[in-house]
């Protein structure tokens, strides 16, 4: 895995005949097996850039390069095969299938990918026991509990074994314990799968736990923080 490069990112969204710029000249580097998090008051554009880090989006101005693939530059298709290969995704309403039981939730991208049965049974099976959830197989999300939707959620992104989790306000929804207990979880799973992880968050609780910290406002960054590293780039 390399680093995911932004060189000179815009983003505007059109409401109407209005002009809302959401990112604004963009510049920077998410280093690649950390744990960065990305914070900024409300509509300061983190889920914008969570979006184009993640190839959901586009941008209006600037290069996006991801592990050394241009990514602004494919075709949707070819996008989306991307993404599902090699890009993972954890949202603040778990967006977990309703009608699928855990296991078949983690299984969901295997299938998408194209992975044998066997080799797809192993893997599931193993990541719900590394999430605490080797007994809760068979429960539809509506039978679990938040935290354990979120840990079914973590196993689901690591499934196709990504290069890169993305994870959009993970613990807004939990209570503060179970918050703790889900970013301790992804810790251990960013160090365990040897996988780059890229949060937006609020959450002291993730900022504690963070190798580096990029804060945005109004659509710019105002500072990049990287821990064991002797100085902070201030802008
Ligand atoms: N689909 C859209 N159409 C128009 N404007 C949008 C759209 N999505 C976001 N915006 C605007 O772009 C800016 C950045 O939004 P974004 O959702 O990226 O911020 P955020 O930091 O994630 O906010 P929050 O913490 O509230 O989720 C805001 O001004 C928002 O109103």
């Amino acid at each position: 895995m390399h680093s995911i490069i932004l060189k000179h990112v815009g983003k505007v969204y059109h409401l109407d005949s209005v002009e809302v710029p959401a990112l604004v000249d963009i510049n920077l580097e998410i280093l690649p097996r950390r744990f960065t998090v990305i914070s900024g008051p409300s509509g300061s554009g983190k889920t914008t850039l969570l979006n184009l880090m993640g190839c959901i989006d586009r941008p209006d101005q600037g290069e996006v390069i991801v592990d050394n693939q241009p990514v602004h530059l494919l075709s949707d298709d070819a996008l989306s095969d991307f993404r599902a290969r090699h890009l993972g995704f954890i949202f603040q309403n778990f967006n977990l299938l309703p009608v699928l039981s855990a296991y078949e939730n983690v299984e969901y991208p295997l299938l998408l990918t194209g992975v044998p049965a066997k080799q797809r049974r192993e893997r599931v099976l193993g990541l719900l026991d590394a999430v605490g959830l080797a007994d809760k197989g068979n429960n539809r999300p509506g039978q679990l509990s938040g935290g354990q939707r979120q840990r079914v959620a973590i196993a689901r992104a690591l499934a196709p074994a990504p290069m890169l989790v993305l994870a959009d306000e993970p613990t807004a929804n939990l209570d503060s314990h179970t918050g703790a207990a889900i970013i301790a979880l992804m810790r251990k799973m960013q160090h365990d799968h040897d996988v780059s992880f890229v949060f937006s968050s609020h959450d002291p609780q993730v900022h504690a736990e963070a190798d580096d910290a990029v804060f945005l406002r109004d659509g710019r960054i105002t500072s990049i923080q990287r821990r064991d590293e002797p100085g902070t780039e201030k802008r």
